[in-house]
């Protein structure tokens, strides 16, 4: 069984591949014409996620999630609490390249972000040549088998974006995002903007990925029918703090008021809950 706030049972989970500890973060806003105050967006935020792990996190719309997942990317700071990664805080990773190498993100609609004017192969090759010394034809080789790996025919490589249909293009994000073998993959609403029968698709593929690759996955969605389809547990957020923490196979056992809400809905919307 899951324990409190975030964290993983020392029972079932030996080693940890990520980690936030204790974090709060705050913005700045409006306040009059010459005033401005602070809001704190995630409060003493405790969170773990162990090896081979596939963790969803789901909380109304400004809870906090993307916050989190903007901290955990180092494209933000904490103003306190610390992030481990792969047993190391985030202050021993001088080198950046070793960092993104380590941990990789795929934003919600992700597919915006692919170049238009560069094939698919550029694309994935990408990541390959500023992260990794590898040389060019064990690059081909990795991108040929990330293609297999998320179903897509090799054929694709040579074609631009815009070609793309929307869910081969999710699929594509989806590549990028692993081709690094990253040990950490936080996917922040992987699904939201698609259809539901490629929704359906995406999160076969995410579970098979995981199953074969055995990376840790940190998934955010507002959505929790689709995150109880992959994550192995869920954790809840409600107003910047963690909330539950719970096996998905015992959902039903939730304590948190907000949680147990969201548990009979099923399904949290972009303006709240349904
Ligand atoms: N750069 C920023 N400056 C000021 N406030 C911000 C900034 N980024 C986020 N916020 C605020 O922080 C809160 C949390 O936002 P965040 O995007 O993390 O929530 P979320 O749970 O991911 O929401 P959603 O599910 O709608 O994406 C919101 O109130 C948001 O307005």
């Amino acid at each position: 069984m899951a324990g409190p706030a975030g964290l993983v049972s020392k029972d079932e989970v030996k080693l940890l591949i990520w980690q936030a500890k204790n974090v709060n973060k705050s913005y700045s806003s409006r306040a009059g014409m010459f005033k401005s105050r602070r809001h704190a967006v995630l409060s003493d935020v405790s969170l773990q996620v162990g090896e081979k792990e596939f963790v969803g996190l789901v909380g109304e719309s400004g809870c906090g999630k993307s916050t989190l997942a903007r901290l955990a990317l180092r494209l933000e700071r904490a103003e306190s609490g610390n992030m481990y990664l792969a047993g190391r805080s985030y202050a021993d990773y001088q080198d950046k390249q070793e960092f993104y190498r380590s941990i990789q993100i795929m934003f919600q609609h992700a597919t915006a972000a692919l170049n238009p004017r560069w094939q698919i192969e550029q694309i994935l090759e990408e990541p390959l040549r500023y992260l990794t010394d590898m040389p060019p034809a064990k690059r081909q080789e990795q991108i040929r088998e990330i293609m297999a790996a998320v179903s897509l025919p090799a054929s694709l490589l040579n074609v631009k974006p815009g070609t793309l249909s929307g869910g081969q293009a999710q699929r594509i994000c989806l590549a990028r995002t692993i081709i690094l073998k990253p040990k950490f993959i936080i996917l922040d609403e992987p699904t939201s903007s698609l259809d539901v029968v490629i929704q359906e698709q995406i999160l076969e593929l995410l579970r098979k990925l995981h199953q074969e690759s055995g990376l840790a996955f940190l998934m955010i969605s507002h959505d929790l029918e689709a995150i109880k389809r992959v994550a192995g547990r869920i954790v809840f957020m409600h107003e910047g703090r963690v909330v539950e923490n719970v096996k998905t196979s015992r959902l039903h056992q939730v304590k948190n008021q907000v949680a147990k809400r969201l548990v009979n809905i099923g399904i949290v919307n972009q303006g709240g809950t349904k």
